[in-house]
This record gives C-alpha cells, sequence and structure tokens, in this order.
C-alpha cells in the first residue's frame, strides 16, 4: 500500500524532473527552456541539479528555472502549482527563500541532515531525502520529510550511484515499508515506465530520458502516458 501523499496531495506528482545543465546544452538548449518544454507535456514536479557550477551560478539557474515554471503555467493554463526543489545546496535555498521565492529542498543521505536543512528552511519548504534502506526509512519518517526519492531502479550513466539497481519489485518493496510518498528514480524510460504503475510510487522521477530528448515535451508526454497508462 502506498503511503498518503500529504503535503504533496496537491500537486501533479506522477513526472517529476531532475535538470541536468550539461544534458541541455549538450543539445543546444536552456535547462529554462527544457523545463518550460518538459511542464507542456506533463511534467508536474522540478528539481534543479547542478553539480559543477559555483552557488551564485546556482542561485541564477535556480531564478531562470522558476521563471520558465511561471511562464510555462501562464501559457498552458495550468492551475497546478509546480513546486521547484533546489538540489543539494541549503544555503542557495536559503538565500531564496530570504528573497521571498518559492523553493523547497532534496538531499541525500551524505548531504546535510534532514533535521538540520529542516532546522534552515524552516517548517513551509518541502523536503525530499534520497533512501534506500529500512532505516533510511525510519529516520526520515521521524523527521518532517515530505518525500523521497528511491533507486536506482534501473541502471542508469546519470549518477555513480554505487548501488545495484532494484528493479520495479525491489521499488515496490520499499515504498511498501517507506511510509512516506516514494518516488522511483533512476534509468526511466518510456518504455520501462509502465512497469512501475501500481508499485505504490507517488511519481518517477527523470534526468536523461527528458534533458537529451530533442523534444521534451513529446518525451515527458510519452514517459507520463507509458506509466499512467492514460492518453492526455
Ligand atoms: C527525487 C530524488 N531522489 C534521489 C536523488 C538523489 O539524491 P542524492 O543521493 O543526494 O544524489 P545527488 O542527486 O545529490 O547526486 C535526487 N536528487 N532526487
Ligand atoms: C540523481 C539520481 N539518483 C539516483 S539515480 C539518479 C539519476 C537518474 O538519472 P536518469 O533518469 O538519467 O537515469
Ligand atoms: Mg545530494
Amino acid at each position: 500500500m502506498s503511503a498518503p501523499l500529504g503535503r504533496l496531495s496537491e500537486y501533479s506528482t506522477d513526472l517529476y524532473l531532475v535538470t541536468d545543465t550539461a544534458m541541455a546544452e549538450s543539445v543546444g538548449r536552456t535547462v529554462a527552456d527544457t523545463v518550460a518544454q518538459a511542464i507542456a507535456g506533463g511534467v508536474g514536479i522540478v528539481q534543479v541539479r547542478d553539480k559543477h557550477i559555483d552557488d551564485a551560478g546556482f542561485e541564477k539557474l535556480t531564478v531562470s528555472v522558476l521563471d520558465a515554471v511561471q511562464q510555462a503555467r501562464e501559457e498552458h493554463g495550468i492551475q497546478t502549482e509546480i513546486p521547484v526543489f533546489v538540489n543539494d545546496r541549503v544555503d542557495v535555498a536559503a538565500r531564496l527563500l530570504e528573497q521571498g521565492r518559492k523553493v523547497h529542498v532534496h538531499v541525500g543521505q551524505g548531504d546535510m541532515s534532514a533535521d538540520d536543512v529542516r532546522q534552515r528552511i524552516g517548517a513551509e519548504p518541502l523536503l525530499g531525502v534520497s533512501a534506500q534502506e529500512p532505516e533510511h526509512f525510519e529516520r526520515a519518517r521521524s523527521q518532517e520529510v515530505d518525500l523521497l526519492g528511491i533507486g536506482p531502479v534501473y541502471a542508469t550513466q546519470t549518477k555513480e550511484t554505487g548501488r545495484s539497481a532494484i528493479g520495479p519489485d525491489g521499488f515496490r518493496k520499499r515504498a511498501e515499508m517507506a511510509g512516506l510518498p516514494a518516488f522511483a528514480i533512476g534509468g526511466i524510460k518510456d518504455h520501462n515506465a509502465a512497469a512501475l504503475r501500481g508499485t505504490g510510487a507517488a511519481g518517477i522521477c527523470v534526468v536523461s530520458a527528458i534533458m537529451t530528448a530533442p523534444d521534451p515535451a513529446a518525451a515527458a508526454r510519452s514517459i507520463l502516458q507509458a506509466y499512467t497508462g492514460e492518453n492526455s
């Protein structure tokens, strides 16, 4: 059984895009343009992830994504808010929040602890945590965590995770015991997304299959259709 969506229930959680600047640039696009197109294809949550730029560059990148999200929502008449998560950079998120920008935070097991992040950003922003093991789930449940990223579900070239792919069944088992909304991540494409339907996922997270796609809107639409089984 999947966990209730809690504070995520006001969002479209099925498809969560995690950005990669180098991937977007390799196909001649900006991250902001890619995000805008992906939203047209049905992406409902965005995370800004860039391991290479400094904090000032990351802050600028995040502002460009926030603006692109707003513009895309207006252009496509999307009423539902699309939350933008900051990957790892808690200081940047705190600065943006101080400026009145609405951002959320995602951290992994090797990053700042969820309790410390919460102290830094306050109660309102959403907080996501990467988790793989029962003890990670248990700890997250005792903290003010809103969602978990669980994976890699399939093999991925995007991140050196040091872990074997858990597959849809491995994800299902973990989502069942997680007790928090669980997002599947790692190697998810249109040809393997359907296997995650009915696994208790709150949604699926995608990086390369959208960031490098020639048409990010079409890629998002096709992954979403495969996952939900619904035609848009
Ligand atoms: C939704 C989501 N799930 C998992 C991750 C991975 O986070 P982490 O383990 O901290 O690795 P990096 O992304 O920081 O390399 C994620 N980013 N998002
Ligand atoms: C950030 C992250 N965390 C676990 S797998 C992964 C990368 C997933 O990228 P892709 O969708 O390109 O396989
Ligand atoms: Mg991290």
